[in-house]
């Protein structure tokens, strides 16, 4: 896959560029890169701030029956920005959080975002690399927090992240979900750490990391032993 790189000063939202660029017949290997965005968009409907520093960029993933759920994306992307972040941060702890959040010294460093476009899917990553806004008022970090060069910047990072993604792209469709989820789950934080999720529903549950399903569904053992499976929320640590 060839890769290629292209950078505007500022737009709304890489994501939404992307798709139409998607309905253009964009193809595989394309990375769209914005130094800021107007109208960032997180996951749940929330807003991505995205002020100048970070890397906010978005790429595409062209999807067939053959290839492992397209929902399963955001292991594969997590693993990508997991092996970049490594690559700057080498004596850092960094944690696969399910469902594809990456914690550095326990604090979000990035935001993945998966939309389905025909029978593509845009991948949308947000990495922290200067700045650490505020993200729904919790503590979050940055690469430059946590000790990357002070002058490692959002296109230099792109550059490591690109490779990566491709790299975890062809692990996912040569050898499968399982080697992804095998490679997710060796880079999660410790089985048995508290988690609490709230669902789509809003309801929330308390228990301990037990590992993923053979689909990805987060298992969690609540406090009375009993192992439930979730395919859908957000996850807190501790
Ligand atoms: O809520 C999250 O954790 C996901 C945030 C995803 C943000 C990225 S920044 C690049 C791309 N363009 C967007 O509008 N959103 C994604």
């Amino acid at each position: 896959m060839t890769i290629r790189i292209e950078t505007v000063a500022e737009t709304a939202s890489t994501n939404a560029d992307m798709k139409a660029r998607a309905r253009d017949g964009a193809e595989e290997g394309l990375w769209l890169r914005a130094e800021k965005q107007s109208g960032g968009i997180g996951r749940l409907g929330r807003r991505w701030e995205s002020p100048k520093g970070n890397l906010y960029c978005s790429t595409i993933v062209s999807c067939r029956h053959e290839y492992p759920a397209p929902s399963t994306l955001s292991f594969v992307t997590a693993l990508a920005v997991h092996k970049a972040i490594g690559a700057h941060l080498s004596h850092k702890e960094i944690w696969l959080k399910w469902p594809n959040d990456i914690l550095v010294s326990g604090l979000k460093i990035c935001g993945i975002l998966l939309e389905r476009s025909g029978d593509a899917v845009i991948v949308g990553i947000g990495v922290n690399v200067a700045i650490a806004p505020e993200i729904d008022g919790r503590i979050v970090t940055s690469l430059h927090k946590e000790g990357s060069k002070s002058d490692l910047t959002a296109a230099a990072f792109l550059e490591t992240l690109a490779q990566c993604f491709a790299d975890m792209l062809d692990l996912w469709r040569v050898s499968g979900l399982e080697a992804i989820l095998s490679a997710w789950q060796q880079r999660a934080h410790p089985l048995g750490t508290r988690l609490s999720t709230s669902g789509v529903n809003g309801e929330r549950l308390d228990g301990e990391y037990a590992g993923l399903s053979d689909d990805g569904a987060l298992r969690l053992r609540k406090p009375d032993g009993t192992l439930i499976e979730i395919h859908a929320g957000d996850v807190d640590v501790g």
